[in-house]
């Protein structure tokens, strides 16, 4: 099953969406919900412990049938069975993109080259549960004889950010150990981290798909020399492990080869959090909170495998972020966490979304006529609500926002987590509904301002039809985090096949990277 390399502008259902949006681009979210009653029902979807309430989009039943025309005209089923079966479709680095098998919990044989690399994997994990174990228990000492405190995850990009979001998003099932990030080839980042740290105690996890990034080569090489300066080169085999595919590289910087943990080229680097990039996050909350995450992620991946295009959560809701970008000309998404957990999961998702679809030459190798990936952000709520949500309500541009809420706290207090959830629903409806003239008249009335009604009465006014999905949780577990995070992985991949671009390689990081090389060699 290969991939249909077709320019989505070109599809039938492209055009028909084009009368549709003109229909439809001056409708009021406000008339949408009062022509149905039944709205939120028939817009919203139910999928395991996730409730994907997307009744607050621009959209009716006809929109979600021209989307759906159109995925079925690009040939997306084709394009996912090649996703999950291994073929390769990053096809400019020649590579297969198997994320989903790292947390498959099949017992189907997945090939890339002929070879099932169900086994590899399986090989990883245990070798992942053996030794969070060991360091977890305190039973993997240090050069003096001491158990393990702190843990330093080396790396940048994918080999950061993704494990540094799920040990923040999962710090409330997290054990004793103190786990760091260093990432920036600004010296005064490692500094930082290792400034209060004791190098009998520490333990150094250098993720590097490549072994070959500059800013995690030069922290490991910075931490290196710091922890020589107390111990002995002998003692670096209890203190530093590594993650790669660059076995070589790894060995010539002086890690032990039972210290070195696999990556394959079949995986991207911000798609690795499941494989032993995420040792950190394993570490941290211990290996079977790191399972409970792959499973997470499995279900939804499975969901996503089986389930028709209009009951299917990715699906729909990929393709109404489609919708906004292409018709209505949206440039950004923001992403709306009311968790303080999730502070991190916005950085995380810029890297994964537009380092993926942030392209402008389609699959054929022709310059794109149309837009593609979109600028992501966001902050959680309410501190967003404070800080950037003045945009959203009366600014001039049309950013769809996605609220992810939980239904129920991890600490259980039920004051705060009533009034977090209040402001949650409270800013959908006000995005969508906003606050008319008259409304807005009676307001100040109310108030008194009797003199100033008049000048300040257009400052009062709502447009509203602003559009929002609602993704609302069962509550924060390593599981439903897996879940949501192969949530969007999925959106990344869909999007990429309707704009017929080329989503797992990621050539524009390069340029810069060679100048800066140029840079130091002067
Ligand atoms: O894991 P590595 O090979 O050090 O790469 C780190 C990051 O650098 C990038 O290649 C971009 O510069 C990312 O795609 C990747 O996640």
């Amino acid at each position: 099953m290969a991939m249909k390399n077709i320019n989505p502008t070109e599809t039938k259902a492209w055009g028909k969406l084009s009368n549709h949006f003109n229909e439809l681009k001056d409708v009021h979210l406000k008339s949408l919900f009062n022509e149905n009653s039944n709205r939120k029902n028939d817009f919203t979807l139910n999928v395991n412990d996730f409730e994907f309430d997307y009744s607050k989009n621009r959209i009716n039943q006809e929109t979600i049938d021209l989307l759906v025309e159109l995925a079925n005209e690009v040939d997306l089923k084709s394009a996912m069975d090649a996703y999950f079966s291994g073929e390769e479709i990053n096809q400019t680095e020649k590579r297969a993109v198997l994320h989903t098998a790292l947390r498959s919990q099949s017992n189907n044989e997945v090939f890339v080259d002929g070879v099932n690399v169900k086994p590899e994997i399986k090989a990883a994990l245990d070798k992942i549960e053996v030794f969070t174990n060991k360091v977890v228990s305190g039973d993997w000492k240090g050069y003096t004889n001491k158990s393990i405190t702190d843990v330093v995850n080396i790396g940048i990009g994918g080999s950061d950010l993704g494990p540094d979001m799920v040990v923040e998003s999962l710090k409330f099932y997290k054990n004793h150990l103190n786990v760091h990030f260093v990432s920036n080839i600004d010296g005064d980042h490692v500094q930082e981290v290792i400034k209060d740290l004791n190098p009998e105690t520490t333990l150094f996890v250098i993720v590097s798909k490549t072994f070959t990034t500059q800013e995690t080569l030069t922290n490991a090489t910075t931490i290196k020399k710091w922890f020589t300066q107390s111990a002995s080169e002998s003692d670096v085999a209890k203190h530093f492990v590594a993650v790669s595919t660059n076995l070589e590289k790894v060995k010539n910087f002086g890690i032990a080869s039972e210290n070195i943990f696999p990556m394959w080229d079949w995986v991207g680097g911000r798609f690795s959090l499941w494989s032993a990039v995420g040792l950190s996050i394993s570490l941290a909350v211990g290996y079977n909170n790191f399972k409970e995450l792959l499973i997470g992620a499995f279900e939804m991946d499975e969901h996503f495998k089986n389930t028709p295009f209009e009951k299917n959560a990715p699906v729909i809701l990929s393709l109404i972020g489609i919708w906004y970008t292409n018709f209505f000309e949206a440039e950004s998404e923001v992403i709306l966490p009311y968790s303080q957990y999730l502070s991190k999961l916005a950085p995380y998702l810029q890297q994964a979304i537009m380092e993926s679809n942030g392209k402008s030459v389609d699959r054929n190798g022709n310059r794109v006529n149309y837009q593609t990936g979109n600028i992501i952000w966001g902050a959680p709520g309410s501190n967003s609500q404070h800080a950037f949500m003045q945009l959203l309500h009366q600014g001039t541009k049309l950013i769809p926002a996605d609220f992810i809420g939980f239904k129920q706290s991890l600490y259980g207090d039920v004051d705060h987590h009533e009034k977090l959830m209040a402001n949650f629903f409270g800013q959908t409806q006000a995005l969508a509904e906003g606050k008319t003239k008259e409304e807005a008249h009676l307001d100040l009335k109310t108030q008194g301002k009797l003199d100033e009604i008049e000048t300040l009465l257009p400052y009062k006014v709502f447009e509203g039809n602003k559009p929002s999905t609602a993704i609302l949780i069962e509550k924060l577990t390593p599981r439903t985090l897996g879940s949501l995070i192969a949530f969007y992985e999925h959106k990344i991949f869909i999007q990429g096949i309707i704009w017929n671009i080329f989503s797992f390689d990621q050539f524009g990081v390069e340029l810069g990277k060679e100048l800066a090389q140029k840079n130091l060699s002067k």
